[in-house]
Formats: C-alpha cells, sequence, structure tokens
C-alpha cells in the first residue's frame, strides 16, 4: 500500500439521473485536479427521488450508473466508487448496488446493500426501503489492492451494523467504504459518531462521501461527507454544500495506529 489522496465526494442529487451524472463529473474533476486516485461517490449518487420513480427508471438508472462509473474510472484514471444504485432484480425490486471500479473500467467489487432502511424517523418521514429494494444475502466484499489497501464495502445503513465491518476488518480491510444518504434528522447525532466508532474499532480509515441538502419534496440529507483515520480522527469534512473531503491515506499511520492500539489482535468472540 502506498501513501494516496482519497475524495469522498458530496453531492445533492435530484430525481434527474441526467443532472445528476453531470453534478457528479464535476465532483470527480474536482477530486482528480486536486490530487485523489480513489474518488468515492454516495449512495443514491444517480438518482434521488420518490422509491416508486426510482423503479419505474431502474433499467435506464442502472445501466447509465455503471457505463458512467466505467467511463469516468478511465477518463479520469482513478479507482472509483458508486456509492449505490439501483440494480433490477427481476421481481419488480432492485438491488441497492455499490459498485468499484479499476482505472481500465474493470468491476472490481460489487456489493447489494444488506440492511434496509424501513424507519419511522420522528421528523415525519417514512422510510420504507424495503418496498422498492431486495434486501442483499452476501456478506459485503473486501477488495485487497496492493496500492490502495484493502478496501471494504458498505452502504449507508449498514453503518449501525458493527458487525458487518467487523467481517471486513477480518478479512483484511484497511480502508472502509460507507456511501450515504443519511437523514438530515438521524445524521445530525448519529452520522460522525458511527463513523469514528467504525473507524476505532477496526483500526480502519472510514471514506464516507454523502448526500446534502434537499433533494425533493421533505427529503432532505445530512452532508458531512468525510474521511476519517484508524485513530477516529476527521481528516477532512465537506460540511453542507455539495463538494470533496479529500485526504491522505498513508500506510504509516495504519501501522502507527495498529501498533498503539493492538486491539484487532485482542478479538475473544470472533
Ligand atoms: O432519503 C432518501 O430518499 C434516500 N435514502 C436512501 O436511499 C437510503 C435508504 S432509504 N437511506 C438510508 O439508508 C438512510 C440511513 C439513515 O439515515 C440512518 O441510518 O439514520
Amino acid at each position: 500500500m502506498k501513501s494516496y489522496l482519497a475524495a469522498a465526494v458530496q453531492m445533492t442529487s435530484l430525481p434527474n439521473l441526467e443532472k445528476n451524472l453531470i453534478q457528479a463529473e464535476e465532483l470527480i474533476d474536482l477530486a482528480v485536479r486536486r490530487g485523489a486516485e480513489l474518488v468515492a461517490l454516495p449512495e443514491n449518487f444517480s438518482f434521488l427521488g420518490d422509491e416508486h420513480e426510482k423503479l419505474a427508471q431502474a433499467e435506464t438508472i442502472a445501466a447509465a450508473s455503471e457505463k458512467f462509473l466505467k467511463t469516468m474510472a478511465q477518463r479520469f484514471q482513478v479507482t472509483l466508487l458508486g456509492g449505490g444504485f439501483p440494480v433490477p432484480v427481476g421481481n419488480g425490486k432492485v438491488y441497492n448496488t455499490a459498485l468499484l471500479i479499476d482505472p481500465s473500467g474493470a468491476e472490481l467489487a460489487r456489493y447489494e446493500k444488506v440492511h434496509l432502511f424501513d424507519v419511522n424517523v420522528p421528523d415525519g418521514n417514512t422510510y420504507q426501503e424495503s418496498g422498492t429494494v431486495l434486501a442483499g444475502i452476501q456478506l459485503p466484499p473486501m477488495h485487497p489492492s496492493k496500492e490502495l489497501g484493502n478496501l471494504g464495502l458498505s452502504v449507508c445503513y449498514d453503518v449501525r451494523f458493527p458487525e458487518l465491518y467487523r467481517h471486513l476488518a477480518q478479512m483484511g480491510a484497511e480502508v472502509l467504504f460507507v456511501p450515504a444518504a443519511f437523514t438530515a434528522f438521524t445524521g445530525k447525532d448519529h452520522w460522525q459518531v458511527l463513523l469514528q466508532a467504525r473507524a476505532i474499532e477496526n483500526t480502519c480509515y472510514v471514506l464516507a462521501p454523502a448526500q446534502t441538502g434537499r433533494h425533493y419534496a421533505m427529503r432532505q440529507t445530512h452532508g458531512h461527507a468525510m474521511v476519517i483515520d484508524p485513530w477516529g480522527m476527521v481528516l477532512a469534512d465537506a460540511g453542507n454544500e455539495p463538494g470533496v473531503a479529500i485526504a491522505a491515506i498513508e500506510p504509516s499511520r495504519l501501522e502507527q495506529v495498529r501498533r498503539q492500539m493492538p486491539s484487532l489482535q485482542h478479538r475473544v468472540f470472533l
């Protein structure tokens, strides 16, 4: 693993595929101009809108999202994560899918979100992700990279389930992706705490791209895309506006933290 810059992109995606892909391209371009070699896009980067509208357009969104990720990775010569987009399953539902692409445009890893957000948020919004999404049944993949470190995938609500990240750490993960569209209501109290906890307890970098602002109807997200180091320090925070959080991933820092705090080696209940 080398030292390099990683970017967590922050967007305000809308119920408009074309507009979202234009915004995503501008932000990837920004990240690359700042030197990022690993770029991660948030959950729903290509479409954030009414669940049934999303379902109706799922074929188009899936094809366009996959093509976009491959084209951008090649054009900008970066490793690129698409943090979550609908891929039709065939029974009228979709998988909420995260896809990792290398600079040649090849698929490195794919993950279908396991934990679905079926929650009555006390701000008046009811989320019933399982109404349109089929839950993945496989543990998330860890993609081993000699250059970028071992990369572990997850999506959004997964961050509340530490056993998933423990699995990734056990597989050897060094950088954990948590692409999200966290609600403004839960995000203000839980987002950063949960991300720091996952970083600290697994002594891993956390790369957390995010949605921010108003998307449609009453849907508002928290923002604060961030990069966190294995000690739990927030290295970069994108605030509330679309943009990028960029920070250095340093193998020497990872090694130092794992030496200072060898908790991964002290696990009793595997
Ligand atoms: O808001 C939208 O329409 C888009 N959001 C999403 O697609 C997903 C599934 S509904 N959001 C989350 O998982 C939020 C988790 C979360 O916020 C928490 O765990 O507190």
